[in-house]
């Protein structure tokens, strides 16, 4: 599976969970942004949402964990269902050993870097990641505009991973729309996180399907792409 459009819940009705998860239905994954009001300045859900939605969608749970000890939190997110959980490295006090618990107990491992978050002193880590998300905002809120800033990072790593012969997953988060997501495609990106451009559409399930074509049409011919 060359590209993953993964819409972020941020922007969906909070009241409304279910429904808004079936609105999508077509997304590979479901984007769950847990916020703690320590590591960002927002507040948004926690363990007991995510165990409540992940039995109320088949899609499974991308959950971005943008919170202070994920060494003790992340695990739980396991163990209530979510199949991918992100850290973030500037948060976790040992992520090769969060990384590997996250596996061993079922879950794809995946660590977020914030904008001014160099990928370079993380390359060795790259083997114990299914994913790597590069911040394309400053995290804690949706909506705001794409840091085109951050391409050159997204390229670094790609050829990282590249270089390392990684199958991981790279992915972006934060104004991702039709707009911005070709860019991010050719920079390297393949698992795509958008919230208000998808959500803020009449129709989010057909929002959905254009942004996977738009990338699609990216990366169809890069040499990364080929047998992902
Ligand atoms: O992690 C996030 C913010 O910290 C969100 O996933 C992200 O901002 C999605 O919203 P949008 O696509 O509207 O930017
Ligand atoms: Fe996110």
């Amino acid at each position: 599976m060359a590209v993953q459009i993964n819409p972020s819940i941020l922007s969906a009705d909070f009241a409304r969970l279910a429904d808004e998860a079936e609105a999508v239905k077509g997304a590979d994954w479901l984007h769950v942004d847990v916020m703690d009001n320590h590591f960002v300045p927002n507040l948004t859900l926690g363990v007991p949402i995510v165990e409540s939605l992940s039995r109320a969608t088949d899609t499974p749970l991308d959950c971005h964990l943008m919170i202070e000890d994920p060494d003790r939190w992340a695990p739980q997110y396991v163990e209530a269902g979510a199949g991918s959980v992100t850290f973030h490295a500037e948060a976790a006090a040992a992520p090769v050993r969060l990384a590997r618990e996250i596996r061993a107990k079922g879950a794809r491992a995946s660590m977020a870097l914030k904008p001014a978050t160099p990928i370079e002193p993380y390359e060795d880590l790259l083997p114990e990641l299914d994913m790597l998300l590069i911040m394309t905002v400053e995290p804690g809120f949706g909506g705001q505009a794409f840091l085109d800033i951050m391409l050159p990072k997204i390229r670094r790593t790609r050829e990282l991973i590249s270089r390392h012969g990684l199958q991981m997953w790279l992915q972006v988060d934060g104004g991702v729309s039709a707009e911005t997501i070709e860019r991010c495609a050719e920079a390297g990106a393949d698992v795509f996180v958008a919230g208000s451009a998808v959500y803020g559409t009449e129709d989010p399930a057909a929002t959905v399907r254009a942004l996977r074509a738009q990338a699609e049409r990216v990366t169809a011919g890069a040499a990364w792409a080929c047998g992902h």
